[in-house]
């Protein structure tokens, strides 16, 4: 059985669980629950706290894992990213009263909050920046107006959080998190089927496919206005003057691409959902 360690609360419970299950996984029905069995599919989950999973992973205590990039990075454990998932996006960054740093380097010789003091001491000294890092375990945008430290570095969003504390972003990106899966040592067996599942899900919603028809002598305009994910799939038409023309495009474009066939002359266009995907 693949041993699978899925966040149980926080930002990338609910979207990590979804996916498993869209991808055909069985999941917890109560969220007490800490250990799920799925034998149909040969997987066990282990419900655990988002930033534990490295440090289980990296142990080799379980197989693989969903996280988040930084809290990967900050555990300093021997787990490596296998792939991005396409949700729990955030950036990292460094925040502070306006006006009060410009650059990095004013940081040198300054108290600085966060709750990822691997990842921050990590990019503070490849930097050659030596600053205090004071640990905390949330809300460490209060702590510059309470006098514990200068500066924060902690996950942006919307920045919304920042904003209402009175802080602002300075300096350079600290990284750019996604939620990843994470394994350790060699791929386990089952690893690239949990892969390739996670991926159809991920196509699945990012994707939809578009149908239409379009006179012959036009062909070459629309397939350059919906290229597709390879090649268009071109088919004959009771009309020998007209084609059909089936191609998958980012569910973003759906709108833009549909107006663009239309005004090449494209007609009957049609958008489906697609529901899974192996690519
Ligand atoms: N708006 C957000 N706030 C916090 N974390 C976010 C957000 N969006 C994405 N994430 C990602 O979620 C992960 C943090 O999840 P975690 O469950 O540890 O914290 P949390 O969502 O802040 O929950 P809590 O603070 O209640 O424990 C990180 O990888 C982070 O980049
Ligand atoms: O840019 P925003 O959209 O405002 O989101 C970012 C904020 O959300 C998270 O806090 P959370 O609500 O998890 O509280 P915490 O700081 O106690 O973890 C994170 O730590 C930031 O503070
Ligand atoms: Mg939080």
């Amino acid at each position: 059985m693949l041993r699978i360690a899925v966040p149980n609360k926080g930002s990338l419970s609910e979207t990590a669980q979804q996916m498993l299950w869209e991808a055909g996984y069985t999941g917890r029905r109560d969220p007490r629950d800490l250990i799920v069995a799925d034998p149909r599919n040969g997987v066990e989950f282990f419900y655990l706290r988002p930033r534990d999973i490295a440090t289980y992973v990296g142990s080799g205590a379980l197989d693989v894992g969903i996280t988040g990039r930084d809290l990967l990075l900050d555990s300093g454990s021997d787990a490596a990213e296998i792939a991005a998932l396409g949700f729990g996006g955030s950036t990292f960054r460094f925040a502070a009263p306006p006006g009060t740093f410009g650059e990095l380097g004013e940081l040198q010789g300054r108290r600085v909050a966060t709750s990822y003091p691997g990842l921050v001491g990590a990019f503070l000294a490849e930097r050659g920046v030596t600053a205090e890092l004071v640990k905390l375990d949330g809300a460490v945008e209060s702590a510059v107006r309470l006098g514990v430290a200068d500066a924060v570095a902690d996950v942006v969003s919307t920045g919304s959080t920042l904003r209402k504390a009175g802080l602002e972003i300075f300096g350079p990106v600290i990284l750019e998190s996604d939620a990843v899966l994470i394994g350790s040592g060699s791929r386990k067996p089952g690893t690239d089927t949990l892969l390739r599942r996670l991926k159809g899900v991920i196509v699945a919603r990012e994707y939809v496919l578009l149908d239409y028809d379009v006179p012959a002598a036009d062909l070459e305009a629309a397939t350059k206005a919906a290229p597709g994910f390879e090649s268009p799939t071109v088919s004959p038409l009771h009309d020998p003057d007209w084609v059909a023309v089936r191609v998958m495009i980012p569910r973003t474009d759906m709108n833009q691409v549909m107006d663009d066939l239309y005004a090449l002359g494209a007609r009957a266009i049609l958008v489906s959902a697609i529901h899974a995907a192996r690519l």
